[in-house]
């Protein structure tokens, strides 16, 4: 049965610019039944597929702009309102403009610049701070109406395309600016009620694939860690002989482990550290985090130290090892039922765009809230930073003990040493920069469900350990030129990866910031620019690439007997490589034409010489 859509191809209508609440006028080129996404296209040449709910005829949106404008005329200064009944509804209305006085307040202050229209800074920005506006090349635009559009254009450029392409290459980084104040955009972001969520695009293999991902990620875990532990961890030595069943479970480990967490949670609580906002949720409300993870990190490890000082032997996680990863994976079960069943009370606004397909078993794995949260307490950051990242320095910490006690060292061997100071440092680093998780995709755009939960509670901690627990019964002696070696690697390694991400951080923080000046951009038409030069302009993802290098060097020390300890390695490069593709995607989506010629100018993704 043919699906079906308000609009034909060949059609015009006004399309929504991504990520904004401008309408440009778009022509249809054709309907996906499929993913019930329209092909359009821009008059700068720019094609997107939209959503049905992205597109208004052009008599339908004439109308609303005439209305609009007539209404703003009605209310010149020197005139007053005509009186208005107090009905709930008006008075919501007024209430939500005033919610968006503050909303626009915090947008505009917002981590990182944001498409926000003109109209919305010059009404609010009496106490504006200009330096952190998206100043270099900004393309400002909120056209409303196609005549006033059409007047302007002819003024600025005459005549030919809209303004969506970027107007000058570098020059005198200003863009020339379409300006028209009306209240559409502000209409179109008070009243309209948030348009339902639906996941159209399925990754990961839709349904099917998720379901045997839920399947098989546990089991495949349990492979490697006893493969891992066993003396022949060749992969040829399968099929394993199952563990018995006390060797899987044990009461006092899932104390433990649940002990854990109350005391990784309990210290995220404690008010010490900054309050910062994360960045704008599709409602224009923003969220608070409490920034302390690296305060947790040293208390954390005071602890330890005072339970070793305290004769507590730690390498009784190594002997319990997979007792604590059943532990793990129940809890990670537990929650991400939790996590699935309170979203059904979660509004609509509050769920992620990648996790509401309406399966039951996708959405259970993508996660349908994009931030739950009990009061303050904000379950998915606190996964995503603190028990799986910490516990994997205390996993390793207790793996260097077991190496110690088994092999009969009186110090730990130097891959051992190597392998946690190296991990360690990552850690350290990650929770220093706690703050900058806030504009990753994984707070901004997924789900918290399954995949996040499982992997931040049971497979960061125990498969990126997997390198200490395979030196533990597998000792391999480094040269001093091997040490030397891989401590240059991780050196640059590191040094690339955390450039990289504090340079885009900066840069989106605050791009006038004369310490970035030497950095050469290209102007999008949502505001923001591209880095083309430095690191980025090497490969269009230097961070991963730093990444992958520190992730060689943590496998290297393990010697080339097996794969296995090469898994963290393996894991990384194809999480990277999909990330990598996932980005492409909704960057092509947001900045268009931009990103094309971003990609042209850096064609190398993440490795050089390969595209
Ligand atoms: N070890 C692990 O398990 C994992 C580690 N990581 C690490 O986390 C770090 C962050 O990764 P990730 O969140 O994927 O994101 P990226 O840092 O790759 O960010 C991608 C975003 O950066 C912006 N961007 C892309 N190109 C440019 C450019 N040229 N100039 C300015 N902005 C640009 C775009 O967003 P916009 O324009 O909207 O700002 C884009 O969507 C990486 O170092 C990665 O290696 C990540 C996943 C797993
Ligand atoms: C179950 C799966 C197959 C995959 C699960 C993937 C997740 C474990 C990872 C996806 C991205 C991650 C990041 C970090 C931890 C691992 C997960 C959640 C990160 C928070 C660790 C600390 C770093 O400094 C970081 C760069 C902030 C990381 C960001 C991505």
């Amino acid at each position: 049965m043919p699906s079906y859509h308000r609009f034909q191809s060949g059609e015009t209508v006004m399309g929504r610019w991504p990520g904004s609440s401008l309408y440009y006028e778009v022509q249809v080129l054709g309907y996906d039944g499929k993913t019930h996404l329209y092909t359009v296209i821009y008059k700068d040449g720019t094609e997107l597929e939209l959503k049905d709910s992205d597109l208004t005829s052009l008599a339908l949106f004439r109308q609303t702009s005439g209305r609009s404008r007539s209404r703003s005329r009605s209310r010149s200064p020197g005139r007053p309102r005509r009186s208005r009944s107090r009905s709930p509804a008006r008075t919501s209305r007024r209430s939500s403009s005033r919610t968006t006085e503050v909303r626009k307040e915090r947008i505009k202050d917002s981590l990182e610049i944001r498409l926000t229209p003109l109209v919305m800074r010059h009404e609010n920005n009496s106490n504006s701070k200009p330096e952190k506006k998206e100043e270099n090349n900004t393309a400002k635009i909120t056209p409303t109406v196609v005549e006033e559009k059409k007047e302007a254009e002819a003024e600025n450029q005459g005549g030919g395309r809209y303004n969506l392409r970027r107007r000058k290459d570098q020059g005198d980084g200003k863009a020339v600016e379409l300006e028209k104040k009306t209240e559409i955009e502000t209409e179109s972001l008070t009243t309209k009620p948030p348009a339902p969520i639906k996941t159209a695009d399925l990754e990961f293999g839709g349904r099917v694939g998720v379901f045997l991902l839920m399947l098989l990620l546990p089991s495949a875990i349990l492979a490697l860690l006893l493969l891992c532990g066993q003396k022949d961890a060749s992969l040829q030595s399968f099929p394993l002989e199952l563990p018995a069943s006390e060797s899987l479970w044990d009461w006092e480990v899932f104390g433990i482990v649940l002990l854990w967490l109350l005391f990784q949670a309990a210290l995220s609580l404690i008010p010490v550290g900054k309050v910062v906002e994360g960045m704008p949720l599709s409602n224009g409300k923003t969220l608070k985090y409490r920034i302390n993870g690296f305060y947790a990190f040293v208390v954390t490890t005071a602890a330890v130290a005072a339970a070793v000082h305290q004769e507590v032997d730690f390498s009784y996680i190594h002997t319990h090892f997979l007792q604590f990863y059943t532990s793990a994976l129940l809890i990670a079960t537990v929650v991400s039922i939790y996590l699935f069943i309170r979203s059904r009370w979660a509004a609509k606004d509050e769920l992620a765009p990648g996790g509401n397909s309406g399966y039951f078993i996708y959405d259970f794995f993508m996660g349908r809230e994009l931030n739950p949260r009990i009061k303050s307490f904000d379950i998915k950051f606190f996964c995503e930073m603190r028990p799986g990242l910490m516990g994997w320095v205390l996993i390793n910490f207790s793996m260097l003990l077991a190496e110690m006690k088994q092999q009969n060292l009186e110090s730990p061997s130097p891959a051992m040493l190597l392998v946690n100071i190296f991990q360690l440092l990552w850690v350290a680093d990650g929770l220093w920069h706690e703050e900058k998780l806030l504009t990753m995709m994984d707070i901004v755009y997924d789900g918290f469900g399954f995949m996040l939960t499982f992997g931040d509670l049971a497979f960061v901690p125990f498969t990126f350990t997997c390198q200490a627990y395979y030196l533990v019964s597998h000792p391999n002696e480094l040269s001093v030129f091997w040490i030397g070696t891989l401590v240059t690697m991780q050196g640059i390694g590191y040094y690339i990866f955390r450039k990289a991400n504090s340079q885009k951080f900066a840069f989106r923080k605050n791009p006038s910031d004369p310490a970035l000046s030497y950095l050469k951009t290209i102007p999008t038409a949502t505001g923001k620019s591209l880095i083309v030069s430095g690191l980025w302009g090497f490969v269009r993802h230097p961070n991963y690439l730093g990444d992958i290098m520190m992730g060689l060097a943590w496998s290297l020390p393990c010697g080339f007997n097996h794969l296995i300890p090469y898994f963290y390695l393996i894991y990384l490069i194809t999480l990277l490589v999909h990330r990598n593709a996932r980005d492409q995607r909704q960057c092509r989506n947001k900045y268009g034409s931009a990103w094309e010629e971003y990609c042209k100018a850096v064609p190398y993704r993440i490795f050089p010489g390969i595209y």
